[in-house]
């Protein structure tokens, strides 16, 4: 199977067209206060529209409030919201669309391992290298040999870049790599070359297990 590739935090309409040009499977689009990445709602608009179908739009929050989801969701219509802050399942499924929630595994596992029974409605998780309520987007990896099996998609994140991901994809087979710092020269601009390069990378990994 394909391991599918989400680049995130991307922040000008020209990323976006480039990653969908490079074959990405989903682009993620960050609404989490504070960071570089973070996204005012009338600028993600253009970034939305240079996302076409069959490519996943995902919009990403941390603990904000609900109205704010609720004015991405009817704005920008996303395909998957992702959650990396104390949500709940309730909270997090109640924009009637599907979600992952992320799990921060910096300091290990920790309560992953109960993912699965915390967010029964979640469609995915994100498996993320920082610690317990920190954001994520800062290159921090974690001990992928911690993955826990949770019976859902999961979606490895945190650290990545071309130089490693060959080697996630083959220790952990994970159903989506997930990456940000990774593929940029500056927080929010992305690379060409690197994003290219990650790909490949991952690209190569899949075909050491192709039949
Ligand atoms: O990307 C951000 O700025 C961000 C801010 C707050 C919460 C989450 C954030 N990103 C989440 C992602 O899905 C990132 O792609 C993931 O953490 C991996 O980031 P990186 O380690 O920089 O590749």
């Amino acid at each position: 199977m394909r391991t599918r590739i989400k680049f995130c935090g991307l922040t000008r309409p020209g990323d976006v067209r480039l990653a969908v040009e490079l074959g990405v499977d989903a682009i993620g689009l960050v609404f989490a206060a504070g960071g570089p990445r973070c996204l005012a709602l009338d600028h993600a608009g253009a970034l939305r529209e240079a996302i076409p179908p069959m490519v996943t739009a995902v919009a990403l929050f941390m603990d904000n409030p609900g109205s704010e989801v609720e004015a991405v969701v009817r704005r920008l219509r996303p395909d998957l919201l992702q959650f990396h802050g104390g949500e709940d399942d309730a909270f997090c499924r109640g924009f009637g669309l599907p979600f992952a929630k992320a799990l921060a595994m910096g300091r290990g596992p920790g309560d992953a391992v109960n993912a699965r029974k915390r967010y029964p409605s979640a469609s995915a998780f994100v498996l993320d290298g920082h610690a317990p309520g920190e954001p994520g987007g800062r290159g921090e990896r974690f001990d992928w040999s911690l993955v826990p099996g949770l019976g859902r998609p999961v979606l490895l994140a945190g650290g990545l870049s071309a130089d490693n991901v060959g080697e996630a994809v083959r220790q952990v087979r994970p159903f989506a790599v997930d990456v940000s710092s990774g593929i940029e020269s500056a927080p929010g601009v992305k690379d060409g070359g690197r994003m290219q390069r990650f790909i490949e990378e991952v690209r190569r990994a899949d075909s050491n297990f192709a039949g």
